[in-house]
């Protein structure tokens, strides 16, 4: 965790509100100058008209006042009127706009770091504090007009107590017109300010407390919030009775009883703050009223003096719990700094930036080995091996046997424990990182498509090469849904954005995520069980047409069927993390003993009459 001032901490924190709402700080300097301005201007302006009536009743400076008050009110509040209006706008959208932030900086983190569950929870922390609390940036934001106008209220207000103190006029010597009670009175205003200082505090302190008490409260509350709408987990909720669990598991994670106190905090806190306020309001009127009595201020100057000191009392009080806001957020804000800050260490472990070479390419593994972040045994271990280019390799092996992982490996998304990874002889992380993984076009096990067109699917981007997308359905065995789509392939996959949208099968989506990876047109080709929701034709026709989809492209085929491996004329068996065995089926056949022949001989009594 950073721990830099609270001051560079807010200014870093304001420039991102600068970012997420460009012309936000301009318009609440302008609407809390108008607020804070506008009724002390008329305030001044009604004791001087007192002052005249009082006094020297002269019509046409009566008249000018009045005007004057009138006028200034109107443009006042047509200038807030317009401005108000831009920022409730501003208001409104910058969430949307702080959760697409927080969105961009996750997508573009390590693989690793996504699956990385502190932070998982430091993002469900930022998301649940700032809504729920409206904590980081977001208080910022919504604390600058209680940070400015303030400020503005205190200057304004200063300027019209001047007089209270330059009084020239003969009035009774009394302690109640002495300097001293306004030394005293000024002690009395002072004391708001630890007063202020100490409440926030203790509010700083208790929240933390609450927070410390629940360290996953929020991690629940967004994990509980997404799971119960999973569109992927319904079946599921329905068929298991999901729903009574949940309920169960949320009351007891996330119970009313964690808000009240933090809402509980809030309000005494407010109720504490506003008592103060009104002691001090009655002292000040009880001060100037008293001098007023000794004939110290005229009628109209005891109008302005409460309503500039009651002012300088409020600003002052508002100020020093905004600044108490400041530093109750700074936790947050530094929650927030960490989750940005995350470093993009596949980026900086190589930092060469070589460019992907032109000519043929040739990965090899040396002595690799792997595991996972508090996994206790290696996911891959010791492996080297080397990748033929332009030819066709069949990972096979066991569920957990380290296959995914390998190609996980290879392409970059995690970075190997031990050993290294060469492409044509050079440590892959000297290559520049995006274009090393522009090379590969994988297929996943768990592959998503997203509710957008088939084309743009496809393209995996707004804009679509029509043809190619077409091409790449046909050849991964799309052509004929294709022709029967509504929209071709401008038809939306799901109903998320569109009511003529489409539900595909399994397979059928298992086909376009394979179209992806054809269109992509990366030289290699990776693809992890490709036919596992296949029906057992189309699964033939992938593998009879292997050659034709992934052309002059250097392929691995991952399965653990054995029997869609036997197009591959290079077979690798994976058991435990180790590569065990490679060569072609009737090589690995011929070894009896080995796990080829074990696990074909397993499978294949299944199919022998
Ligand atoms: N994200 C992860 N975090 C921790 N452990 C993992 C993770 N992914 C896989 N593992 C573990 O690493 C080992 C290898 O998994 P891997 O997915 O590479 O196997 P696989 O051979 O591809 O299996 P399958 O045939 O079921 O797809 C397994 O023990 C698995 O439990």
């Amino acid at each position: 965790m950073k721990t830099h001032s609270i001051w560079r901490n807010l200014i870093r924190g304001y420039g991102i509100v600068n970012r997420l709402t460009p012309t936000y700080i301009p318009l609440t300097i302008v609407s809390t100058f108008v607020n804070a301005v506008q009724p002390l201007m008329v305030l001044f302006l009604s004791a001087q008209i007192i002052n005249e009536l009082a006094g020297a009743r002269d019509t046409g400076r009566i008249t000018l006042y009045t005007v004057l008050a009138v006028g200034l009110a109107f443009v006042f509040s047509a200038v807030n009127a317009v401005v108000s209006r831009r920022i409730t706008t501003l208001n409104n959208t910058l969430w949307v706009r702080f959760y697409f932030f927080l969105g961009s900086r996750y997508m573009e983190l390590n693989y690793d770091q996504v699956e990385d569950m502190n932070n998982n929870e430091l993002l469900a922390d930022i998301e649940a504090k700032s809504n729920g609390n409206g904590l980081g940036v977001l208080r910022l934001h919504y604390s600058l007009p209680e940070l400015l106008q303030p400020l503005f209220e205190l200057t304004a207000s200063i300027v019209l107590i001047y007089g209270m103190f330059a009084s020239s006029s003969s009035y009774e010597q009394t302690f109640i017109t002495s300097p001293f009670a306004t030394v005293l009175l000024v002690i009395l205003i002072l004391l708001i300010l630890p007063f202020t200082y100490v409440i926030k505090k203790r509010e700083e302190r208790i929240l933390k407390t609450v927070f410390e008490e629940n360290p996953k409260a929020n991690t629940y509350v967004t994990f509980f919030n997404e799971y119960m709408q999973a569109k992927n987990a319904a079946k599921d909720i329905r068929l298991y009775k999901q729903a009574h669990a949940i309920e169960d598991h949320y009351n007891k994670s996330v119970g009313a009883e964690f808000w009240y106190r933090i809402f509980g905090l809030f309000g005494r806190n407010n109720a504490l703050a506003a008592a103060m306020n009104a002691v001090l309001g009655g002292c000040v009127y009880l001060f100037i009223g008293l001098r007023a009595l000794y004939g110290m201020y005229p009628l109209g100057s005891v109008v302005q003096y409460i309503g500039a000191v009651t002012g300088v009392v409020g600003a002052l009080a508002k100020l020093v719990s905004v600044l108490g806001n400041f530093i109750t957020n700074n936790p947050y804000l530094i929650r927030l700094f960490d989750y940005l800050d995350l470093p993009d260490h596949m980026r900086e472990n190589g930092g060469n930036n070589r460019p992907i070479p032109q000519e043929e390419l040739e990965f090899e593994f040396h002595n690799v080995s792997f595991k996972y972040p508090g996994a206790d045994h290696h996911a891959i271990q010791q492996l080297s091996m080397k990748f033929n280019v332009g030819e066709r390799l069949a990972v096979v092996g066991l569920n957990g046997s380290g296959k995914t992982t390998m190609i996980k490996l290879l392409c970059r998304l995690y970075e190997p424990a031990e050993g290294v990874i060469t492409l044509n002889g050079i440590d892959i992380r000297e290559y520049d990182y995006s274009a090393y993984m522009g090379m590969f076009s994988v297929v996943f096990q768990d592959f998503k498509l997203y509710s957008f067109s088939l084309g743009q699917n496809v393209a995996a981007s707004e804009v679509v090469d029509a043809e190619l997308a077409e091409e790449s359905l046909i050849l991964a065995g799309l052509g004929e849904k294709l022709k029967k789509l509504p929209n071709g392939l401008e038809t939306y996959l799901h109903k998320d954005f569109s009511d003529d949208g489409v539900e595909i099968s399994g397979g059928e989506a298992q086909k376009a995520a394979l179209a992806r990876a054809l269109y992509k047109n990366a030289p290699f080709v990776v693809l992890d069980e490709p036919t596992a929701a296949l029906d057992p034709i189309a699964e033939f026709e992938i593998y009879s047409r292997f050659n034709e989809l992934v052309g002059d492209k250097t392929a691995i085929f991952v399965s653990h069927r054995l029997s869609s491996c036997r197009f591959c004329h290079d077979i690798a068996v994976f058991h435990e993390g180790r590569l065990i065995q490679r060569g072609t089926h009737d090589e690995l056949l011929t070894d009896r003993g080995g796990k080829y022949a074990e696990l074909w001989n397993a499978q294949a009594q299944y199919y022998v009459a």
